[in-house]
C-alpha cells in the first residue's frame, strides 16, 4: 500500500512554512549501508532493526526478499516489466524491496514521503563493493540534499570469514589480473576496508580462538571500524552502535588507529600518520599530496614505484592548523574532502594531528616520509 494523500507531510513548500517545517525541510535524513558476504546477516539485523524497540522511524531498503524476512511481503509489478517499489508498512518502520541494485530509486521515492522516516537503512546485495556505492550519497548533490551518508556497516560471518578472505574465488572483478602481485583482494576484503562498523556475526558458530583469530585479521584490514560480536545480528546497544554514527562528518575514532600498521592481512592495511601541526601552506601541500594519491594514484617524492599499484579505500584525518583552526579528512576511493571540523576538539588536547589510510600495498612503499618531506618542503 502507498500513504495516501491525507497522510503525507504538509505541504513543505506552502507560504505558510512554520519554523519547525523549516527545520524539517533542513534536517537530512541519515543513511547507513549495511553490507556484508552471501548470508552473513544483513536481512536477519535489518529484521532485528525493524522491530526492536528504539522508537525511530526507520525505513528499510532490501534488495531481496529472503525468506528469512518474517514479514508478508508484496512487490508490484506493473505490466510492462518496469517495477514498482511497494513500501511496507511493517513494525516500527517500513520496508521497501527495491529490485534495483542499488535502491536508489527507491530512495527518490522514499523521499517523495519526507518526513517520515528518522532513518534509512539500504542493504546491498552480498557480492557489493560499498566503495562505489559510497559515493552516490556522499557528494550526490540530488540525494546529498536531502539524506546524508550516516556509515556503512559490514556483517562478517565468524564462520566463513578467513575462508573468503583467502578464497581467489572471491577476487573483485575488474582488478587486472596483471597485478598479481601478492594475495587476491576479495569482496569480503573491499567490505571490511569500507566498513565504519564491523559487526561479526555467527559467534555462535564458532569457539573463542577462532573469534579472535576472525578480530585479529578484521582489525589487521581495518584499524577504524568499530567491531561488535553478535549472534543472530542482535546489536545489543543500537542507538549507540548502529544507529547514529557520523562517520563522516566525525573522525572520533581516529585514536583507535595505533601508529604503522600490522601486517596480518597481505592485502590490505590500515596506516596511520602523525603529523604536527600545519602552516597554511602546508595544509594545501597535504590537499596536494591526497590529490596526488587518491587521483593519480602517485606517490609524491618518485620513490621506486616498481612495486604493485597501491589503491586507497578510505581517508580519514584530524588537521591541527597554526593559526588555530582544525580540519577534518574524509574520503572513500577517489573522492575526498577536507572541511572544518563541526566539532572542533577541546582546547587541552594535544594538537597532534594524524592521517590514517586504508588500502592496498601499502607496505611496499613509504607513505609517510612521501607525506612529512611534502609537507616540510611546503
Ligand atoms: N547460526 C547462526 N545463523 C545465523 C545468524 N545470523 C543469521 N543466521 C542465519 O543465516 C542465514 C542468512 O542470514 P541472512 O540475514 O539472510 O543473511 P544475508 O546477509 O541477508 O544473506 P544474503 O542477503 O543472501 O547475502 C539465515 O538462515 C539466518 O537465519 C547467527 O548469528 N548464527
Ligand atoms: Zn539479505
Amino acid at each position: 500500500m502507498n500513504f495516501d494523500d491525507d497522510d503525507a507531510p504538509p505541504d513543505l513548500v506552502g507560504a505558510d512554512e512554520t519554523q519547525e517545517v523549516v527545520e524539517e525541510k533542513a534536517k537530512k535524513v541519515p543513511i547507513t549501508i549495511v553490507t556484508g558476504y552471501l548470508g552473513a546477516g544483513k536481512t536477519t539485523l535489518l529484521n532485528y532493526i525493524l522491530t526492536a524497540k528504539h522508537g525511530k522511524k526507520v525505513a528499510v531498503i532490501m534488495n531481496e526478499f529472503g525468506d528469512s524476512l518474517d514479514i508478508e511481503k508484496s512487490l508490484t509489478v506493473n505490466k510492462d516489466g518496469e517495477a514498482v517499489e511497494e513500501w511496507l508498512e511493517v513494525g516500527n518502520g517500513c520496508i521497501c524491496c527495491s529490485v534495483k541494485d542499488t535502491g536508489v530509486n527507491a530512495i527518490e521515492s522514499l523521499m517523495e514521503k519526507k518526513g517520515k522516516f528518522d532513518y534509512i537503512l539500504l542493504e546491498t546485495t552480498g557480492l557489493a563493493d560499498p566503495g562505489n556505492l559510497a559515493p552516490l550519497f556522499w557528494v550526490d548533490d540530488g540525494l546529498a540534499s536531502t539524506i546524508y551518508l550516516d556509515g556503512i556497516v559490514t556483517l562478517v560471518d565468524a564462520k566463513n570469514i578467513l575462508r573468503s578472505l583467502d578464497d581467489p574465488a572471491g577476487k573483485v572483478e575488474g582488478h587486472d589480473e596483471s597485478d598479481d602481485h601478492g594475495p587476491v583482494m576479495t569482496t569480503a576484503h573491499v567490505q571490511i576496508s569500507h566498513a565504519d562498523v564491523i559487526v561479526i556475526n555467527k559467534s555462535d558458530l564458532v569457539s573463542e580462538e577462532e573469534l579472535q583469530a576472525v578480530k585479529e585479521r578484521i582489525t589487521s584490514i581495518n584499524e577504524l571500524a568499530k567491531i561488535v560480536v553478535t549472534s543472530q545480528s542482535v546489536v545489543p546497544d543500537l542507538e549507540g552502535f548502529l544507529l547514529d554514527l557520523h562517520a563522516y562528518d566525525r573522525v572520533d575514532e581516529l585514536d583507535r588507529a595505533g601508529r604503522g600498521h600490522s601486517h596480518l592481512d597481505k592485502t590490505i592495511s590500515t596506516l596511520s600518520i602523525p603529523l604536527e601541526e600545519l602552516t597554511t601552506n602546508q595544509l594545501t601541500a597535504v590537499d596536494a599530496w591526497l590529490r596526488s594519491v587518491l587521483w593519480e594514484n602517485e606517490l609524491p617524492g618518485n620513490q621506486a614505484t616498481n612495486g604493485p599499484a597501491f589503491e586507497i579505500h578510505r581517508v580519514k584525518g584530524r588537521l591541527f592548523v597554526q593559526d588555530g583552526g582544525e580540519k577534518m579528512v574524509q574520503g572513500v576511493r577517489e573522492i575526498f574532502d577536507i572541511f572544518d571540523s563541526p566539532a572542533p576538539s577541546s582546547g587541552d588536547v594535544a594538537r597532534k594531528g594524524k592521517l590514517v589510510l586504508i588500502g592496498r600495498h601499502l607496505t611496499d612503499l613509504d607513505f609517510e616520509k612521501s607525506l612529512l618531506d611534502a609537507v616540510r618542503t611546503a
